[in-house]
């Protein structure tokens, strides 16, 4: 279980004053879940994913896993980022047997461990290849593979399938459901788009803005793997878009300021509620 307690985050800006990013974050995460972070541009998600990865520090607060407080990276979380951080000199497999070569892993289980994941990732063919030989949805399936190969209890993924066109998210999406389903990865996923995060997730956590904070957390009680988002899945995503749009609002009009003249309706929602950079 991850413990999010009590987190504040601050960071100094240029001018010498302090931005409040987070403020009074709580929640827990249960062994084996999938949880969504969605919420307005610039609301902290990104921040608070890494400071659960050990990548940042907090200003006051702490995140416990299994009830031990956490002071930087570690084996038990791996984190998948937007852009697949391959190492371009290496092939595939050699990126995947990268971080094992330095786990506590016999040499000869290390290539069969990589093979593993990559077969799971539907990579197999492309093992040798290097990653500019690879389409985006190919780099960042090699990334999963990596972060799995570690096998960590826990996956941080932040906005993985964001740089991606429709129709490989769609396929990556329904590949990672099918991963969650047979691994029972702890999963924290970052994301803008609503479709997506009711599609993979347990529960939503949907953050407010200005400081970051939670503005509610919804459950999602549907069968895996989901295919389409229909009847229910529809419906919670409407319920979703109308908490958001609230917060949406209020990034727009910080942005746009006198010039921002909001109307019912105007407001450029694609048909996969993907907010672009407003949420
Ligand atoms: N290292 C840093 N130093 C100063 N300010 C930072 C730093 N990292 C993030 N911020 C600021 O903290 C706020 C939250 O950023 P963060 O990336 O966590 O938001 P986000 O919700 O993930 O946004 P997006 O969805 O656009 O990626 C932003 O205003 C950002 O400019």
């Amino acid at each position: 279980m991850i413990t999010i307690k009590n987190i504040h985050k601050k960071f100094r800006q240029k001018d010498g004053s302090d931005l409040t990013v987070l403020k009074n974050i709580n929640f827990k995460i249960q062994e084996g879940e999938f949880i969504s972070l969605l919420g307005p541009s610039g609301c902290g998600k990104s921040t608070l994913l890494n400071i659960i990865a050990g990548l940042e520090s907090t200003s006051s607060g702490k995140i416990l896993v299994e009830n031990k407080e956490i002071n930087g990276p570690g084996s038990d979380r791996g984190v998948v980022f937007q852009e697949a951080a391959l190492f371009p000199w290496l092939s595939v497999l050699d990126n995947v047997k990268f971080g094992l070569k330095n786990a506590n892993i016999k040499e000869n289980q290390i290539e069969k461990q990589a093979l593993k994941y990559i077969s799971k990732v539907h990579l197999s063919k492309f093992q040798d290849s290097y990653p500019h030989q690879l389409s985006g949805g190919m780099r960042q399936r090699a990334a999963i593979a990596r972060a799995l190969a570690m096998n960590p209890k826990i996956l941080l993924m932040d906005e993985p399938f964001g740089a991606l066109d429709e129709q490989t998210r769609m396929m990556l999406q329904y590949e990672l459901q099918k991963i969650w389903l047979e691994s029972k990865k702890t999963i924290l996923f970052v994301t803008h788009n609503i479709r997506e995060a009711v599609q993979l997730s347990d529960r939503i956590v949907v953050f407010g803005t200005q400081p970051g904070r939670i503005k509610e957390i919804f459950e999602v009680k549907a069968a895996r793997p989901r295919k389409e988002n229909k009847g229910y899945l529809l419906e919670l995503e409407n319920r979703i878009l109308a908490v958001l749009k609230e917060e949406i609002e209020k990034v727009m009009k910080e942005e746009m300021g006198d010039a921002y003249n909001f109307e019912e309706g105007s407001l450029p929602w694609d048909p996969n509620r993907n907010m672009g950079s407003h949420i």
